[in-house]
Protein backbone atom coordinates (compact mmCIF):
# COMPACT_ATOMS: atom_id res chain seq x y z
CA UNK A 1 0.00 0.00 0.00
CA UNK A 2 0.85 3.65 -0.58
CA UNK A 3 -0.59 6.88 0.07
CA UNK A 4 0.77 8.25 -3.02
CA UNK A 5 -2.64 10.00 -4.71
CA UNK A 6 -3.08 7.89 -7.61
CA UNK A 7 -4.27 9.44 -10.76
CA UNK A 8 -5.79 9.15 -13.85
CA UNK A 9 -5.40 10.66 -17.28
CA UNK A 10 -7.97 11.39 -19.80
CA UNK A 11 -7.51 11.98 -23.32
CA UNK A 12 -3.90 9.55 -23.13
CA UNK A 13 -3.15 9.45 -26.50
CA UNK A 14 -3.38 13.54 -27.20
CA UNK A 15 -0.40 16.01 -26.84
CA UNK A 16 -0.93 16.82 -23.28
CA UNK A 17 -2.12 13.44 -22.42
CA UNK A 18 0.85 11.91 -23.31
CA UNK A 19 3.02 14.54 -21.71
CA UNK A 20 0.84 13.98 -18.26
CA UNK A 21 1.40 10.72 -18.64
CA UNK A 22 5.16 10.83 -18.86
CA UNK A 23 5.05 13.28 -15.58
CA UNK A 24 2.99 11.06 -13.38
CA UNK A 25 5.18 8.18 -14.03
CA UNK A 26 8.61 9.68 -13.18
CA UNK A 27 7.40 11.69 -10.07
CA UNK A 28 7.75 10.43 -6.67
CA UNK A 29 4.87 11.92 -5.19
CA UNK A 30 1.70 10.19 -7.33
CA UNK A 31 0.95 6.93 -9.36
CA UNK A 32 -0.40 6.36 -12.40
CA UNK A 33 -3.94 4.50 -11.71
CA UNK A 34 -5.97 4.71 -15.33
CA UNK A 35 -5.47 6.19 -18.40
CA UNK A 36 -9.07 7.42 -20.32
CA UNK A 37 -9.42 6.92 -23.75
CA UNK A 38 -12.74 7.60 -26.27
CA UNK A 39 -14.64 4.40 -27.08
CA UNK A 40 -13.41 2.79 -30.33
CA UNK A 41 -9.73 4.51 -29.66
CA UNK A 42 -7.04 2.12 -31.13
CA UNK A 43 -5.57 2.49 -27.35
CA UNK A 44 -8.13 1.41 -25.63
CA UNK A 45 -6.90 -2.28 -23.76
CA UNK A 46 -3.76 -1.86 -24.77
CA UNK A 47 -0.97 -1.57 -21.96
CA UNK A 48 -0.28 2.70 -21.95
CA UNK A 49 3.39 2.55 -21.73
CA UNK A 50 3.53 -0.07 -25.15
CA UNK A 51 0.77 2.38 -27.04
CA UNK A 52 3.51 5.08 -26.59
CA UNK A 53 5.95 3.00 -27.86
CA UNK A 54 7.77 1.78 -24.65
CA UNK A 55 7.75 -0.97 -22.17
CA UNK A 56 4.95 -1.72 -19.91
CA UNK A 57 3.67 0.29 -17.06
CA UNK A 58 1.27 -2.23 -15.61
CA UNK A 59 -1.88 0.25 -16.99
CA UNK A 60 -4.55 -0.55 -19.42
CA UNK A 61 -6.05 2.42 -21.50
CA UNK A 62 -9.62 2.06 -20.35
CA UNK A 63 -13.15 3.90 -22.20
CA UNK A 64 -14.49 2.96 -18.79
CA UNK A 65 -13.98 6.42 -17.07
CA UNK A 66 -16.17 5.99 -13.70
CA UNK A 67 -14.34 2.84 -13.14
CA UNK A 68 -11.20 4.71 -13.83
CA UNK A 69 -11.92 7.55 -11.98
CA UNK A 70 -13.29 5.62 -9.10
CA UNK A 71 -9.53 4.10 -8.06
CA UNK A 72 -8.19 7.89 -8.40
CA UNK A 73 -8.06 10.47 -6.09
CA UNK A 74 -7.35 13.08 -8.84
CA UNK A 75 -8.45 13.07 -12.63
CA UNK A 76 -6.19 15.19 -14.91
CA UNK A 77 -8.13 16.31 -18.27
CA UNK A 78 -6.95 18.07 -21.31
CA UNK A 79 -9.82 16.63 -23.93
CA UNK A 80 -12.47 18.74 -25.47
CA UNK A 81 -15.34 20.68 -23.85
CA UNK A 82 -18.12 18.38 -23.85
CA UNK A 83 -15.81 15.60 -22.87
CA UNK A 84 -15.03 17.16 -19.94
CA UNK A 85 -18.43 17.85 -18.91
CA UNK A 86 -19.06 14.38 -18.82
CA UNK A 87 -15.65 13.94 -16.66
CA UNK A 88 -16.59 16.69 -14.67
CA UNK A 89 -19.88 14.85 -13.26
CA UNK A 90 -18.08 11.39 -12.88
CA UNK A 91 -15.05 12.85 -10.91
CA UNK A 92 -17.74 14.27 -8.68
CA UNK A 93 -19.60 10.71 -8.50
CA UNK A 94 -16.27 9.57 -7.66
CA UNK A 95 -14.95 12.31 -4.86
CA UNK A 96 -11.64 12.80 -6.89
CA UNK A 97 -9.58 16.35 -7.30
CA UNK A 98 -10.67 17.17 -11.11
CA UNK A 99 -7.93 19.20 -13.05
CA UNK A 100 -9.19 20.92 -15.70
CA UNK A 101 -7.05 21.96 -18.78
CA UNK A 102 -9.63 21.87 -21.34
CA UNK A 103 -10.10 25.36 -23.03
CA UNK A 104 -12.91 26.52 -25.71
CA UNK A 105 -15.53 25.91 -23.08
CA UNK A 106 -18.36 28.46 -23.92
CA UNK A 107 -19.67 30.34 -20.70
CA UNK A 108 -22.75 28.00 -21.06
CA UNK A 109 -20.35 24.97 -20.69
CA UNK A 110 -18.45 26.48 -18.01
CA UNK A 111 -21.70 26.89 -15.81
CA UNK A 112 -22.69 23.52 -16.33
CA UNK A 113 -19.76 22.87 -13.71
CA UNK A 114 -21.43 23.88 -10.63
CA UNK A 115 -23.15 21.31 -9.67
CA UNK A 116 -19.98 19.00 -10.14
CA UNK A 117 -18.20 21.43 -8.11
CA UNK A 118 -20.37 21.02 -5.24
CA UNK A 119 -19.61 17.43 -4.91
CA UNK A 120 -15.50 17.51 -5.41
CA UNK A 121 -12.56 20.19 -6.33
CA UNK A 122 -12.25 21.29 -9.60
CA UNK A 123 -9.30 23.31 -10.11
CA UNK A 124 -9.46 24.37 -14.07
CA UNK A 125 -6.96 26.72 -15.59
CA UNK A 126 -6.21 27.66 -19.43
CA UNK A 127 -2.84 27.34 -18.52
CA UNK A 128 -1.15 25.87 -15.73
CA UNK A 129 2.46 27.38 -16.49
CA UNK A 130 3.81 28.87 -13.22
CA UNK A 131 5.40 31.76 -15.65
CA UNK A 132 1.61 32.37 -17.48
CA UNK A 133 0.10 32.57 -14.14
CA UNK A 134 2.80 35.15 -12.95
CA UNK A 135 2.10 37.07 -16.43
CA UNK A 136 -1.49 37.36 -15.66
CA UNK A 137 -0.89 38.96 -12.45
CA UNK A 138 1.69 41.85 -13.97
CA UNK A 139 -1.04 41.93 -16.48
CA UNK A 140 -3.98 43.40 -14.36
CA UNK A 141 -1.15 45.51 -12.88
CA UNK A 142 0.30 47.20 -15.86
CA UNK A 143 -3.62 47.36 -17.33
CA UNK A 144 -4.31 49.34 -13.22
CA UNK A 145 -1.30 52.02 -13.66
CA UNK A 146 -2.50 52.61 -17.46
CA UNK A 147 -5.24 54.49 -18.69
CA UNK A 148 -7.19 54.15 -22.10
CA UNK A 149 -4.34 56.15 -23.98
CA UNK A 150 -2.85 52.62 -23.94
CA UNK A 151 -4.56 50.54 -26.31
CA UNK A 152 -4.35 46.66 -25.34
CA UNK A 153 -4.21 43.53 -27.35
CA UNK A 154 -3.21 39.71 -26.49
CA UNK A 155 -1.32 38.58 -29.45
CA UNK A 156 -1.19 34.60 -29.73
CA UNK A 157 0.30 31.83 -31.62
CA UNK A 158 0.01 27.99 -31.27
CA UNK A 159 0.62 24.98 -33.62
CA UNK A 160 -1.74 24.51 -36.47
CA UNK A 161 -3.72 21.71 -34.82
CA UNK A 162 -5.46 23.84 -32.39
CA UNK A 163 -8.90 24.40 -32.37
CA UNK A 164 -10.54 26.99 -30.18
CA UNK A 165 -9.14 31.00 -30.44
CA UNK A 166 -8.60 33.19 -28.99
CA UNK A 167 -6.74 30.77 -26.83
CA UNK A 168 -7.49 30.03 -23.41
CA UNK A 169 -4.04 31.54 -21.95
CA UNK A 170 -5.29 35.18 -23.84
CA UNK A 171 -8.62 34.79 -22.23
CA UNK A 172 -7.34 34.88 -19.18
CA UNK A 173 -4.77 37.97 -20.28
CA UNK A 174 -7.33 39.40 -21.38
CA UNK A 175 -9.72 39.30 -18.28
CA UNK A 176 -7.00 40.31 -16.46
CA UNK A 177 -6.41 43.56 -18.34
CA UNK A 178 -10.05 44.26 -17.87
CA UNK A 179 -9.62 43.68 -13.96
CA UNK A 180 -6.72 46.18 -14.04
CA UNK A 181 -8.84 48.60 -15.36
CA UNK A 182 -12.29 47.98 -13.85
CA UNK A 183 -14.24 46.95 -17.08
CA UNK A 184 -15.77 43.62 -18.25
CA UNK A 185 -13.94 42.07 -20.79
CA UNK A 186 -17.48 41.30 -22.76
CA UNK A 187 -18.10 44.46 -22.71
CA UNK A 188 -14.94 45.68 -24.55
CA UNK A 189 -13.94 42.40 -26.23
CA UNK A 190 -12.51 42.81 -30.24
CA UNK A 191 -11.72 39.56 -31.50
CA UNK A 192 -11.37 38.19 -35.16
CA UNK A 193 -11.46 41.19 -37.14
CA UNK A 194 -11.55 41.07 -40.75
CA UNK A 195 -13.26 43.29 -43.45
CA UNK A 196 -13.56 47.16 -43.01
CA UNK A 197 -14.22 47.60 -39.19
CA UNK A 198 -13.80 50.84 -38.35
CA UNK A 199 -10.87 52.40 -36.00
CA UNK A 200 -10.56 50.82 -32.92
CA UNK A 201 -12.48 51.92 -30.35
CA UNK A 202 -11.05 53.52 -27.42
CA UNK A 203 -10.85 51.13 -24.31
CA UNK A 204 -11.19 47.78 -26.45
CA UNK A 205 -9.05 44.94 -25.48
CA UNK A 206 -8.05 42.90 -28.67
CA UNK A 207 -7.12 39.27 -29.57
CA UNK A 208 -4.91 38.21 -32.76
CA UNK A 209 -4.35 34.55 -32.82
CA UNK A 210 -1.34 33.06 -35.15
CA UNK A 211 -1.50 29.55 -35.87
CA UNK A 212 1.08 27.33 -37.89
CA UNK A 213 3.26 24.23 -37.45
CA UNK A 214 4.17 23.49 -33.88
CA UNK A 215 4.29 26.22 -31.99
CA UNK A 216 3.77 25.20 -28.80
CA UNK A 217 1.93 28.37 -27.49
CA UNK A 218 3.06 32.05 -27.32
CA UNK A 219 1.60 35.40 -25.60
CA UNK A 220 2.35 38.78 -25.92
CA UNK A 221 0.12 41.48 -24.17
CA UNK A 222 0.73 44.82 -26.17
CA UNK A 223 -0.17 48.36 -24.44
CA UNK A 224 0.79 50.60 -27.10
CA UNK A 225 0.13 54.46 -26.94
CA UNK A 226 1.10 57.66 -29.06
CA UNK A 227 5.27 57.46 -29.00
CA UNK A 228 5.58 54.01 -26.81
CA UNK A 229 4.86 50.48 -26.37
CA UNK A 230 5.09 48.17 -23.92
CA UNK A 231 4.83 44.31 -24.01
CA UNK A 232 4.61 41.31 -21.70
CA UNK A 233 5.72 38.36 -23.21
CA UNK A 234 5.31 34.15 -22.28
CA UNK A 235 6.54 31.78 -24.35
CA UNK A 236 6.56 28.22 -24.27
CA UNK A 237 8.69 26.13 -25.47
CA UNK A 238 7.85 22.37 -23.84
CA UNK A 239 4.46 21.18 -22.78
CA UNK A 240 6.09 19.62 -19.69
CA UNK A 241 5.43 23.16 -17.72
CA UNK A 242 2.26 22.44 -18.26
CA UNK A 243 1.91 18.75 -16.82
CA UNK A 244 4.22 20.10 -13.93
CA UNK A 245 1.32 22.47 -13.35
CA UNK A 246 -1.33 20.26 -13.71
CA UNK A 247 0.43 17.57 -11.41
CA UNK A 248 1.08 20.08 -8.79
CA UNK A 249 -2.99 21.21 -9.04
CA UNK A 250 -3.95 17.44 -8.43
CA UNK A 251 -1.63 17.36 -4.90
CA UNK A 252 -2.86 20.81 -4.02
CA UNK A 253 -6.58 19.75 -4.09
CA UNK A 254 -6.33 16.54 -1.88
CA UNK A 255 -8.16 17.46 0.71
CA UNK A 256 -9.88 21.03 0.10
CA UNK A 257 -13.17 21.31 0.34
CA UNK A 258 -15.52 21.08 -2.81
CA UNK A 259 -15.50 24.11 -5.01
CA UNK A 260 -14.07 26.06 -8.68
CA UNK A 261 -10.44 27.00 -8.18
CA UNK A 262 -7.73 28.19 -10.35
CA UNK A 263 -3.98 27.89 -10.85
CA UNK A 264 -3.42 31.35 -8.74
CA UNK A 265 -4.82 29.73 -6.01
CA UNK A 266 -2.57 26.59 -6.11
CA UNK A 267 0.37 28.87 -7.21
CA UNK A 268 -0.66 31.26 -4.10
CA UNK A 269 -0.12 34.30 -6.65
N1 LIG B 1 -4.49 24.55 -19.57
C1 LIG B 1 -3.30 24.31 -20.11
O1 LIG B 1 -2.23 24.56 -19.51
C2 LIG B 1 -3.25 23.69 -21.47
C3 LIG B 1 -4.41 23.37 -22.10
N2 LIG B 1 -4.41 22.71 -23.29
C4 LIG B 1 -5.71 22.32 -23.81
O2 LIG B 1 -5.87 20.92 -23.64
C5 LIG B 1 -6.75 20.41 -24.63
C6 LIG B 1 -6.11 19.22 -25.34
O3 LIG B 1 -4.98 19.68 -26.08
P1 LIG B 1 -4.08 18.65 -26.90
O4 LIG B 1 -3.53 17.60 -26.01
O5 LIG B 1 -3.15 19.49 -27.71
O6 LIG B 1 -5.18 18.01 -27.87
P2 LIG B 1 -5.20 16.57 -28.56
O7 LIG B 1 -6.21 16.67 -29.65
O8 LIG B 1 -3.81 16.15 -28.90
O9 LIG B 1 -5.74 15.60 -27.41
C7 LIG B 1 -7.07 15.54 -26.97
C8 LIG B 1 -7.31 14.11 -26.53
O10 LIG B 1 -8.58 14.02 -25.90
C9 LIG B 1 -9.17 12.82 -26.31
N3 LIG B 1 -10.63 12.86 -26.12
C10 LIG B 1 -11.53 13.65 -26.74
N4 LIG B 1 -12.77 13.34 -26.32
C11 LIG B 1 -12.64 12.34 -25.42
C12 LIG B 1 -13.54 11.57 -24.64
N5 LIG B 1 -14.87 11.78 -24.70
N6 LIG B 1 -13.05 10.61 -23.81
C13 LIG B 1 -11.73 10.40 -23.71
N7 LIG B 1 -10.81 11.07 -24.44
C14 LIG B 1 -11.27 12.03 -25.28
C15 LIG B 1 -8.77 12.66 -27.78
O11 LIG B 1 -8.92 11.33 -28.24
C16 LIG B 1 -7.31 13.10 -27.69
O12 LIG B 1 -6.48 12.01 -27.35
C17 LIG B 1 -7.07 21.60 -25.54
O13 LIG B 1 -8.30 22.17 -25.12
C18 LIG B 1 -5.92 22.57 -25.27
O14 LIG B 1 -6.22 23.90 -25.55
C19 LIG B 1 -3.26 22.36 -23.90
C20 LIG B 1 -2.05 22.67 -23.33
C21 LIG B 1 -1.95 23.38 -22.07
O1 LIG C 1 -3.80 24.02 -27.31
C1 LIG C 1 -2.66 24.23 -26.82
O2 LIG C 1 -1.65 23.68 -27.27
C2 LIG C 1 -2.55 25.14 -25.68
N1 LIG C 1 -3.65 25.55 -25.13
C3 LIG C 1 -3.76 26.39 -24.00
C4 LIG C 1 -4.48 27.67 -24.40
O3 LIG C 1 -5.51 27.58 -25.10
O4 LIG C 1 -4.06 28.75 -24.01
C5 LIG C 1 -2.47 26.61 -23.27
C6 LIG C 1 -1.23 26.62 -24.13
O5 LIG C 1 -1.08 27.88 -24.69
C7 LIG C 1 -1.22 25.50 -25.16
Amino acid sequence: MTDKPGIVITGGSGRMGQMLIRTVLDSDRARLVGVVERAGHSWVGQDVGVAMGGAAVGVSVTDDALEAFSRAQAVIDFTAPEATLEFAALAAQARAVHVIGTTGMSEAQIARLEPAARHAVIVRAGNMSLGVNLLVQLTKKVAAALDEDFDIEVIEAHHHHKVDAPSGTALMLGEAAAEGRGVTLADVSDSGRDGITGARKRGDIGFSAIRGGDIVGEHDVLFAAAGERIVLRHMATDRAIFARGALKAALWGQGKDPGQYDMLDVLGL
